[in-house]
């Protein structure tokens, strides 16, 4: 069999992004544990602190986005392209992997187009129903583009994809036999039903908002929250709520455990992005999603509707949540006949083996 020594893997920005990536990773030392693995993402975004978690290295590019409105930024930016580049080439050249690996980004970019220009394979992993910028730029010359959703032929060359779903980090989705860690760990109690509620790697202010103004009837109702709320609202909220917070309601920025979390949940109230739906079919928890409307083509609306299609997750607008969340948790979590009927049509789209998938295909190409 061929063995992968030498990888370059580039991207982030956000979690939706820099997870899945290390999944990749994780999965590649799994089967290769001598290959080295070498991670490229952008300066001061946020895998060049949660790829180190991971226990990976990490160089980072100046490289930065174009702010819609205009600035200095936007002014110093074909600079910061122009040395993203030089620095890219430098460290694909130096390192010289076997193959480069995307997974969207603006870091990505720099990266395989390097890795193109001096001749090594490249390979991307698109998330979403709907490709990012850097990822259709990539594709033309990419030698695989790995697939979570059907119906990419629009934006990629079709002899080119390979459907394999997203690549997950195993331990988040290995629940069976925490819950009892999970209830100490969060501070909760096993006689009470526990909703979690997350707003993508970021936080999102609608679901902060929808549950400010529900915890206190939540909490009423008997239900505990596990509310992560994201970095930038977390002084706001952490600020209003100091020694206010309801019992059972856990209110942090970021959940390191996700595998806890996901077990001591009875419902899970989420975002839409592409990484936390591949966990969320994993993890088989009854799902109430609020789609970001704020991302490239309502993505998230796509992502959320092949599941609500199949009867495996329900749906509240983003526009309609404050008003309706409390009473959609209220309900389902009121009617045990409706979340098993969630849990087990959501268990049925999951893609467990995509991360060993997409190693496959990885090999292929080296
Ligand atoms: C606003 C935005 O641009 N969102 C995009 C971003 O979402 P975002 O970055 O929110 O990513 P996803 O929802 O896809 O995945 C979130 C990941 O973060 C982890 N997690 C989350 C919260 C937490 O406290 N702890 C934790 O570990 C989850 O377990 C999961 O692994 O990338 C996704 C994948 O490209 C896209 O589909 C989303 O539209």
């Amino acid at each position: 069999m061929k063995e992968l020594k030498r990888v370059i893997i580039s991207g982030g920005g956000t979690g939706g992004h820099i997870f899945p990536a290390i999944a990749i990773a994780d999965e590649i030392k799994r089967k290769f544990p001598q290959c080295d693995i070498l991670f490229v993402g952008a300066e001061g975004k946020m895998e060049m602190e949660k790829v180190p978690a991971a226990g990976y290295k990490i160089v980072g590019l100046p490289i930065a986005g174009l702010q819609r409105r205009i600035t200095v930024q936007n002014l110093v930016l074909p600079f910061k392209l122009l040395s993203s580049l030089m620095k890219a080439r430098k460290v694909v050249k130096e390192f010289d992997p076997q193959v480069a690996i995307g997974v969207g980004g603006y870091a990505s970019g720099p990266t395989l187009q390097m890795a193109n220009a001096l001749k090594i394979p490249t390979v991307i992993q698109e998330q979403n129903s709907f490709p990012g910028k850097t990822n259709k730029w990539l594709a033309a010359k990419a030698a695989k583009i790995c697939v979570a959703y059907e119906g990419l032929e629009r934006f990629f060359p079709p002899s080119k994809i390979a459907v394999t779903g997203n690549p997950v980090r195993l331990e988040v989705t290995k629940i069976e036999g925490k819950k009892d860690k999970a209830f100490a760990h969060f501070g909760l109690s096993e006689a009470k039903k526990t909703v979690l509620v997350i707003g993508g790697s970021l936080g999102a202010k609608t679901l902060n908002d929808a549950m400010d103004e529900s915890v206190q009837k939540l909490a009423e109702n008997n239900i505990q929250v596990i509310w992560q709320c994201g970095k930038y609202y977390a002084d706001a909220l952490l600020n209003k709520w100091k020694d206010r917070l309801p019992d059972g309601v856990w209110l942090n920025p970021f959940i390191f455990e996700m595998d806890l979390a996901y077990a001591a949940a009875d419902i899970v109230v989420s975002r839409a992005g592409a990484i936390s739906v591949s966990e969320l079919c994993l993890v088989k928890k009854p799902v109430i999603l609020v789609p970001s409307p704020n991302v490239a083509e309502d993505h998230q609306t796509k992502n959320a509707m092949a599941l609500v299609n199949k009867g495996a997750a329900r749906l509240v607008k983003d526009t309609e949540a404050r008003s309706v969340l409390a009473n959609e948790i209220l309900q389902l979590a009121g009617d045990s006949e409706a979340q098993i009927g969630l849990s087990d049509a959501i268990e049925t789209l999951a893609k467990p083996n995509a991360t060993q998938d997409i190693v496959q295909e990885i090999i292929n190409v080296i």
